[in-house]
């Protein structure tokens, strides 16, 4: 099966992958905005099948009765970068997909075969249907759902200061805590058998421990304009 996604052919894909907190979310967001793209978040995707297996009894400890759900629920993810939306089966899940108990369950639901295979196929889709291109962000856009992507970004930090960007968005959070957290996620994310969290051989490297925000933005809006002209 092919995978390679056709657009047109001023359409530029994006593809930033990389751990919690170093910026993909912020970054992915302001580059769309700037160059007039699109923005698919598919973290958000994999939160939001999680809430809804979370909310349909499923037992997300058990790989075959997630895999064996895993079709059911109808997501759709609005790709302004202005103004992202997603819904579950109609329902708006933006807020419920963000909570705790989310958060600590995303990395097993995520790790299921089956769950990557329907979320990585509404991914292409998507990305396919942009038709002034897309930049989308996740764990393995590079490696394996927009392997053909004109751009790969592999955002990188360190634990230290990806936990204290995380832990300063939720008032009164624990630091270390946080750190602990987000340590575990990236373990689960990086170890899992299929699809895991890597950086693409093609991808370019961005360490963001010492950049702001502002500097990161920059620096892909460069990469993306560089690739643009080259095209
Ligand atoms: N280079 C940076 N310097 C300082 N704070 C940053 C930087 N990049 C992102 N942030 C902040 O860190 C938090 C996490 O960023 P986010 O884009 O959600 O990361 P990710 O999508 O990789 O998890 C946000 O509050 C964001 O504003
Ligand atoms: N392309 C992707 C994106 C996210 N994910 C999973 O979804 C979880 C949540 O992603 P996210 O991007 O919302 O995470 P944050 O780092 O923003 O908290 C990750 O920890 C992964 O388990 C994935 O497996 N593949």
């Amino acid at each position: 099966m092919s995978t390679a996604v056709e657009t047109a052919s001023s359409a530029v894909i994006v593809a930033i992958d990389g751990p919690s907190g170093t910026g993909k979310s912020s970054t992915s967001k302001a580059v769309a905005a700037k160059l007039g793209l699109s923005y698919l978040d598919t973290g958000a995707q994999y939160r939001a099948i999680t809430w809804w297996m979370l909310n349909n009894g499923i037992d997300v400890t058990s790989p075959a009765e997630i895999a064996t759900a895993a079709a059911k629920p109808v997501i759709v993810s609005g790709t302004d970068p202005t103004g992202p939306t997603i819904t579950v089966d109609g329902e708006d899940a933006s807020g419920p997909i963000r909570t705790q108990e989310v958060t600590s369950q995303v990395s097993a639901v995520s790790a299921v075969p089956e769950v990557r295979t329907i979320i990585t196929e509404l991914q292409r889709t998507i990305a396919a249907g942009a038709r002034g291109g897309i930049v989308v962000e996740g764990r393995d856009i590079g490696t394996t759902v927009l392997p053909d992507a004109d751009l790969k970004i592999f955002l990188t930090a360190s634990p230290e200061a990806r936990a204290a960007r995380r832990s300063g968005e939720v008032k009164g959070s624990d630091l270390a805590a946080t750190r602990e957290a987000l340590i575990k996620r990236d373990a689960a994310d990086s170890g899992r058998k299929t699809s895991p969290l890597a950086k693409a051989d093609d991808a370019v490297e961005v360490d963001t421990t010492e950049l702001t925000l502002q500097q990161v933005i920059e620096c892909v809006v460069t990469l993306v304009e560089e690739k643009r002209t080259a095209a």
